[in-house]
This record gives C-alpha cells, sequence and structure tokens, in this order.
C-alpha cells in the first residue's frame, strides 16, 4: 500500500518528466511568469477592438451562456445557492463562505456596474446554473497612475463539474466582454497561487467569541490554558473609546477626500472617483457593510473611520454550531488617534453586532497593531493579481486595495 502510494506522488510531484508543471492556460494569458523578475510597470500587450473575438466563447453542447440580473430576486438566489454549495472552502473543508444575496448585489452592483458582466452557465437541460463569474469596474492606481480596470470575483464551478477546463473558458468569456468595452486590465485575488502574483498577504485573526471558536475548530486552546483564562484574554470592551457613528451622506465628500487622500500613498489603490461611489460602497447595510466615522465638530469633516464587512462561513459537520460569524476589515483612515485606537473601536462594534472573529489583512499598516490588539496569524494566504500589467512585486504594507 504504502509504495504503491509513494510511486503516485512520485508520478504527481515535478521530479517525473512526462507531466509538465506549466499552468496549461494561464501560460497563455498576458501575465508575468511565475519566475519573472519584473523592473518596469506597465501593459504586457496591447490589443485593439479589432483583435477581440465578436461571438461567445464555445461551451461544450449541454451548457449555455447566461447574463444574471442581480435585480431579479430569483436570479440573485441562485448565484447565491451556486456559491453557497460550492465556493471557497478552507484546506480542511471545515468552512465553506456563505456570501448573503444582499452581499452579493451590493458587491455586483457599483455605479457603472453592467449587468453582462455577471456571467453564469447553465444546464441546457434542467437550467441549473453550474457556473459563475463577474466583473465590477474599477479604476485602480499602480504606483500612482490611474488605471481603469475591473475587479473579478465569484468565480464559481459546481463541485461536480470540477476540472474539466470550465474555469479558464469562463475567465476567456468575461476576458472578452470586458476588451470589447476597450478595457484591458484587471485585478483579482485568490487563495491560489497562479502566475503571476503581485503581492501575497497573510490574514490575522482576533478571536471575539473564543469559545465557539474553539468548539468548532477555528482556533485551538493553547496547552496549559484553561477555557475560562483564555475568554479572559481576549475580553473587549463594551463602549467604544471615540465618539465614531455610522457614516451619513453629509459626511460623504470629506470622507471621499479623506479616502483618496490616505489612499494615495500605496501603489496599488482604488480610486473612489464620486460621492456616489464612496455612498455605494460605505453606506451601512445590515447584515453586509458596517462604517462608523468620527466628525470634527468645527469643521463637520469626517477625520477617522473604521469599516468591515460581514463575510458569515458555513461551518461544515459541525454538531452544534452552523454558521461562523465573521467581520472582515474593510478600509480605515485614523487621523486624530492611532490606527490602533480605531481599530480597538472597531473590534468593540463587532463585538456588539455579536460577530465571533474579526479578520484583517496584513495590508495598510495593519501589522502595527496585531500584537496589541491580540490578532493570531491565521493558515491562509490571500495573493494580489493584475491582469494584462506587469509591475515589480509589492510588500503587503504597499497594498492599499482590499477586494469582497
Ligand atoms: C481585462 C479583463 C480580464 C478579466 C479576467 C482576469 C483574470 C481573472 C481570473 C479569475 C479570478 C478569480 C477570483 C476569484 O473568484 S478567487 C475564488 C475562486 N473560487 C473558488 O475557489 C471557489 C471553489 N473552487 C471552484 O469553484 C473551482 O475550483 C474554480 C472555478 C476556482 C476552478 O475550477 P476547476 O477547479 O474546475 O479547474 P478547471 O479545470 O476548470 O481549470 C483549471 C485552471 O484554472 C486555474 N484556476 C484554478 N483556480 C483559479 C482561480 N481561483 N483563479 C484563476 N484561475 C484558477 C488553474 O490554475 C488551471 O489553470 P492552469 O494552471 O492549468 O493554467
Ligand atoms: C476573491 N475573494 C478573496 C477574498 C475571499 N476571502 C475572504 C478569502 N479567500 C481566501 C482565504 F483563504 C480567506 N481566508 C480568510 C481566512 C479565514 O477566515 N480562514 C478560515 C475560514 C473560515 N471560513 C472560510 C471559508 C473559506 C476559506 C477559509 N475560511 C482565510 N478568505
Amino acid at each position: 500500500e504504502e509504495s504503491k502510494r509513494l510511486v503516485e506522488l512520485f508520478k504527481a510531484s515535478s521530479l517525473s518528466s512526462k507531466k509538465p508543471r506549466g499552468h496549461e492556460f494561464w501560460d497563455t494569458q498576458p501575465v508575468p511568469k511565475i519566475d519573472d523578475k519584473i523592473v518596469e510597470s506597465g501593459p504586457i500587450e496591447n490589443k485593439t477592438l479589432e483583435d477581440v473575438r465578436k461571438e461567445p466563447l464555445t461551451l461544450p453542447p449541454a451548457f449555455e451562456w447566461i447574463e444574471l440580473d442581480c435585480n431579479k430576486s430569483d436570479e440573485l438566489k441562485e448565484i447565491y445557492t451556486l456559491l453557497y454549495e460550492n465556493y471557497v472552502e478552507d484546506d480542511d473543508n471545515m468552512f465553506r463562505f456563505d456570501y448573503s444575496p444582499e452581499f452579493l448585489k451590493w458587491a455586483l452592483q457599483p455605479p457603472g456596474f453592467l449587468k453582462e458582466w455577471h456571467i453564469g452557465v447553465r444546464v441546457v437541460e434542467s437550467k441549473k446554473l453550474v457556473g459563475f463569474i463577474s466583473g465590477i469596474p474599477a479604476t485602480i492606481r499602480v504606483e500612482g497612475k490611474p488605471i481603469t480596470m475591473v475587479e473579478i470575483n465569484f468565480l464559481c464551478v459546481h463541485k461536480k463539474l470540477r476540472e474539466k477546463r470550465l474555469a479558464p473558458v469562463l475567465i476567456k468569456e468575461v476576458t472578452r466582454r470586458v476588451n470589447l468595452r476597450n478595457i484591458w486590465q484587471a485585478a483579482y485575488t485568490a487563495g491560489v497561487v497562479l502566475p503571476k502574483p503581485v503581492a501575497i498577504c497573510k490574514y490575522w485573526h482576533r478571536s471575539i467569541k473564543q469559545q465557539k471558536l474553539v468548539e468548532v475548530g477555528f482556533s485551538a486552546l493553547p496547552p496549559k490554558m484553561s477555557m475560562a483564562s483564555m475568554v479572559k484574554l481576549y475580553r473587549i470592551n463594551d463602549e467604544m473609546k471615540h465618539p465614531l457613528r455610522p457614516l451619513t451622506k453629509e459626511d460623504v465628500p470629506s470622507f471621499r477626500a479623506l479616502l483618496d487622500e490616505y489612499l494615495s500613498k500605496y501603489k496599488i489603490a482604488p480610486e473612489f472617483a464620486t460621492d456616489e461611489d464612496v455612498w455605494h460602497w460605505f453606506e451601512t447595510r445590515k447584515d453586509v457593510i458596517t462604517c462608523y466615522v468620527k466628525v470634527d465638530e468645527t469643521t463637520k469633516k469626517v477625520t477617522d473611520a473604521f469599516s468591515f464587512y460581514n463575510l458569515p462561513s458555513t461551518i461544515i459537520g459541525n454538531a452544534k454550531h452552523n454558521t461562523l460569524k465573521a467581520a472582515f476589515s474593510f478600509y480605515n483612515v485614523a487621523t486624530t488617534m492611532s490606527l490602533t485606537e480605531l481599530v480597538g473601536d472597531a473590534l468593540v462594534a463587532a463585538k456588539k453586532m455579536d460577530y465571533d472573529v474579526y479578520n484583517c489583512l496584513d495590508v495598510f499598516e495593519n501589522s502595527t497593531f496585531f500584537k496589541d490588539l491580540k490578532f493570531a496569524i491565521g493558515d491562509g494566504d490571500l495573493q494580489y493579481y493584475l491582469y494584462n500589467y506587469s509591475t515589480p512585486t509589492k510588500k503587503s504594507s504597499e497594498i492599499g486595495l482590499v477586494l469582497l
């Protein structure tokens, strides 16, 4: 048995000359090769509309393309259900993201969105949705240069149709439709390593409901520590230190100025071009997005803000708990207090809203507060990618972009 397993391992390893360890699909795409050394920044290929295929990519006969309309609750529910059953899981298949329908509508319909970029694959016979990929418009500054891009997200193929090369077809189709709109760059993140990460970021977690996190296997009780002392260690105050309150429409112009100023110092960051953009992304929506601001009494301008989004996970096969309630840090700006005090108040807000855990990437200056606020490093890396744009690899702290 053991020797058979070793033979299997050898075959699968890169030692066996037979199987090229290349990327059949990604090596055909305008992205840097895994071991490229990049020195300057710019597009990798320059195509024009004439080069773009006019008709949709060919699907196997049993399948058809479909555009999903998020304004139709039944179609939004179809996207939700596909992801609920088939989207990202951790390596041990203990958790699977459970993006809600309201969250998906928010994520997919920012100002300037196009329904044609909400692309599904259906089974002709049963009309069952078995594949999805989405793009939304975004202006991303790369080393100070604003580039019109799309953000690609929610790529998903039904578990029963995995490893049949359907993902490259979905990716090529969304690329085609975006190119037809004269957009040639994209930004995306993934938990997997592909050619070629522009940054590799780490997740850090701050326990809020320590006991539940241990019960579901999200975190482990350190040896020789009692649950009681562990709970005490992670206790969070009930009141904030600062007078922060939900963002209002009147706050938007000054908040947009504060955000754009703050984000301009990062090597990769979004540009929130209009007040509508900022209101879309930061208006507090129950169970979707929370944004609290501190406003200067005299000038009435926003001086500090924290925000986090709601992304629960299904707990796969746990007798006592079905859902992990996680808050994911979004954009935070501190000018009249330390980032540590600001995020400390975000933890108070998250506790009040009954979250189990508060998650953060080591982007922005986030690593400055992990120790003081008792964050623990996670086991999930998040790779950042740019499509058709090469630029030298960035440190996590040079990234000022958070995708959903
Ligand atoms: C200008 C506009 C451009 C727009 C497009 C920009 C690019 C956008 C790119 C997409 C950004 C997505 C952002 C997010 O949503 S990241 C979240 C991705 N979704 C999940 O992880 C959900 C659960 N998993 C699945 O649904 C499937 O496993 C997926 C659909 C991920 C792959 O399906 P499957 O497992 O059945 O495999 P296959 O046989 O069809 O295809 C195998 C090929 O696919 C490459 N692969 C595997 N995983 C990913 C991945 N996460 N990004 C890009 N490529 C990926 C893989 O390296 C291989 O290529 P190569 O190694 O042979 O070359
Ligand atoms: C394209 N959009 C990228 C963002 C999607 N996001 C949020 C994501 N992408 C990959 C990850 F690695 C990840 N992690 C958050 C950390 C975490 O919480 N790990 C335990 C856990 C709880 N629930 C789940 C569900 C799936 C995977 C890990 N899970 C690791 N987050």
